[in-house]
């Protein structure tokens, strides 16, 4: 199978189903830089990003705004001097779908 970081999300339902931990641990090695988190009982994928100032920060920002809206599926984004935090989860199944680690390693190529 192709790695994560050429792949494209699945159109999302809300009866899809959560990665189970088995597939969580899998899928997490090819994204060793992303942690799982739990907020308010759902796991979701959590990164900082480091840059030089707030301007460069924001390029990304809108970087990873644009994939977001090229795959239709949308990622908590904390902006601050030198520093984005991004988050990514799936808001319909309340937790970790697959589309989750695609846009995780998507996101890394555009740092
Ligand atoms: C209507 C729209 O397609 C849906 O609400 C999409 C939008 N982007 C999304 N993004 C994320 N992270 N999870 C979702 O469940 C989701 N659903």
């Amino acid at each position: 199978m192709s790695k994560l970081k050429e792949q494209h999300c699945d159109a999302c339902r809300a009866d899809a189903p959560r990665v189970t931990d088995q597939e969580r641990e899998s899928l997490q090695r090819e994204i060793p830089d992303w942690q799982v988190i739990d907020v308010a009982g759902e796991h979701q994928l959590m990164r900082e990003f480091r840059f030089r100032d707030f301007a460069a920060a924001l390029v990304f920002t809108n970087q990873v705004a644009e994939l977001a809206e090229a795959e239709n599926h949308h990622p908590a984004l904390l902006l601050e001097y030198g520093k984005v935090t991004v988050r990514w989860w799936t808001h319909k199944i309340g937790g970790l779908h697959r589309n989750d680690f695609i846009m995780g390693a998507r996101t890394d190529l555009l740092a």
